[in-house]
């Protein structure tokens, strides 16, 4: 199994080097040369299994050599046993045809647990057969930095620097960030919004000297390891309604695509999912550029569902490269046009493939908050900001098949937003009931390249 670049110019590599690398040296971003497909019958045979045995099944065709069937199930144990819930990814019921994926059950209370305390495990038991030492530089609008920071703190192999927008991600998000006491952990707040912290890590990847003296890793979703380990829920979700008998629609609330391509990943492996429906808040460029071909950059809006609020969606890179026919020279031009002018053109081919493929939908602030409510009303559910989104985007959706929301985020992760909503304040679980006792450690730094690396070498001492 090898991973090639979507930009088509650099070296392909194995699962382990692409996991450890994240971005590719060209700019763009590791995906499966070809994708292993899953026949019926082993899509049948996954019904009523245990989560893990799911993840076994569904990731191990991706992981090539890396590790033996023995190691890579151990390590797929030790990731999820720190759920708080025996089914790792529940299902509710909201309507006659329409239910929800619990995906806040892990130590985060947000779906980027999945993947994070996976490779959490993968790079611990990959370094320490090595020897090596990396620094993880990670972009958050707060949910994948508190993930990674409660994934990676401790380890004695990794520095951990999360670069998080100043002022723009929730109380409870910051603490996560900021309190935890462990000296591998690095919680920086930079001036300006969540693209530019994203924009300032692809900048350090494309740094080639300072990318290989810190010997970087990125554990954002442009690492592919964290896409494959999000595979495994549409599987289990869609298995337990009928899959393979019948096909399953799923909506996902979505911002940076990764999220929705692992669902587009699953669809591809021969999972028969139906419609595969974006959900955006008022930043609405990937239901603008689905809708219209033009992907068109304007300001991002801070909204109640502030994880959503990019607007260079990383991964939608992956989803061009095939719908281009993986002509990674197309990529790169479009890359290298959005850099420039903000802006690209999809081609009406392409286009055409998308919307073959997704359907989207975009939901303002009080269509939002109106979700919150009618979803306690209706269903005595109380939603996230996030997974409000997606609810409302799928009730426009509902068609013969069973449609699955996701539901990214726990409300007490967002509990202004929630109150405002419903007037119930969520509670954090018992085990988080100290959080805003817990003394803060934060770095304000400047949105600037040459200040955050040299923060970085000075505290890694590379
Ligand atoms: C709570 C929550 N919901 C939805 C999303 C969107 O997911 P993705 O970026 O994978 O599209 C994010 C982060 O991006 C998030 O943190
Ligand atoms: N919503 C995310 C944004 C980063 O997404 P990622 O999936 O690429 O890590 C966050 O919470 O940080």
């Amino acid at each position: 199994m090898q991973y090639i670049s979507t930009r088509g110019a650099a070296p392909a590599l194995t699962f382990e080097q692409a996991m450890l690398t994240g971005l590719a040296r060209d700019g763009g971003l590791y995906v499966p040369e070809t994708v292993p497909t899953m026949n019926e019958g082993e899509i049948a045979a996954l019904a009523g299994l245990p989560y893990e045995e799911i993840a076994f099944r569904v990731m191990r065709p991706f992981i090539g050599e890396t590790f033996t069937d023995d190691e890579f199930k151990a390590l797929i144990a030790k990731a999820y046993a720190g759920f708080g819930h025996d089914a790792r990814a529940p299902l509710k019921q909201l309507g006659p045809n329409h239910f929800l994926l619990e995906l806040f059950h892990g130590p985060t209370l947000a779906f980027k647990d999945f993947a994070m305390q996976l490779i959490g495990q993968l790079f611990q038991a990959s370094l320490s057969r090595s020897g090596d030492r990396v620094t993880i530089v990670g972009a958050t609008s707060g949910d994948t930095g508190s993930a990674a920071i409660e994934a990676f703190r401790g380890l004695k192999n990794v520095d951990v620097f999360i670069l998080f927008p100043h002022g723009r991600v929730s109380e409870v998000q910051r603490r996560q960030m900021t309190t935890p006491a462990d000296a591998n952990v690095h919680a920086l707040a930079v001036d300006g919004d969540f693209d530019t912290c994203q924009g300032l890590l692809k900048d350090m990847f494309n740094d080639f000297d300072f990318r290989d003296r810190v010997r970087l890793a990125g554990v954002n979703s442009i690492n592919w390891a964290r896409v494959l380990a999000q595979v495994v829920y549409y599987f289990s979700a869609a298995t337990s309604l009928g899959a393979p008998h019948r096909a399953v629609d799923f909506t996902v609330p979505t911002g940076n695509f990764g999220d929705i391509f692992a669902g587009y990943i699953a669809k591809t492996m021969g999972l028969p999912i139906g419609k595969l429906v974006v959900a955006t808040n008022q930043n609405d460029i990937l239901h603008r550029c689905l809708t219209t071909g033009v992907y068109q950059t304007e300001s991002v809006l801070p909204s109640i569902s502030p994880s959503m609020d990019i607007q260079v969606s990383s991964n939608f890179e992956r989803v061009l490269f095939d719908a281009y026919g993986r002509d990674g020279r197309a990529v790169a031009q479009l890359m290298d046009e959005l850099k420039g002018t903000g802006k690209f053109t999809v081609s009406q081919g392409a286009l055409q493939s998308l919307q073959d493929t997704f359907e989207s939908g975009r939901v303002s602030e009080e269509g939002t908050s109106a979700s919150i409510k009618r979803t306690l009303a209706h269903s005595a559910e109380l939603l996230c900001p996030h997974s409000a989104v997606g609810v409302a985007v799928a009730e426009n959706h509902l068609g013969a098949n069973p449609m699955v929301t996701l539901a990214t985020a726990h409300p007490a992760k967002f509990p202004a937003a929630v109150e405002e909503a419903t007037g119930i304040h969520p509670a954090l679980p018992p085990r988080m009931g100290d959080l805003f006792d817990r003394p803060e450690r934060v770095t304000r730094m400047p949105g600037d390249l040459k200040a955050l690396e040299a923060l970085i070498l000075e505290r890694t001492g590379a």
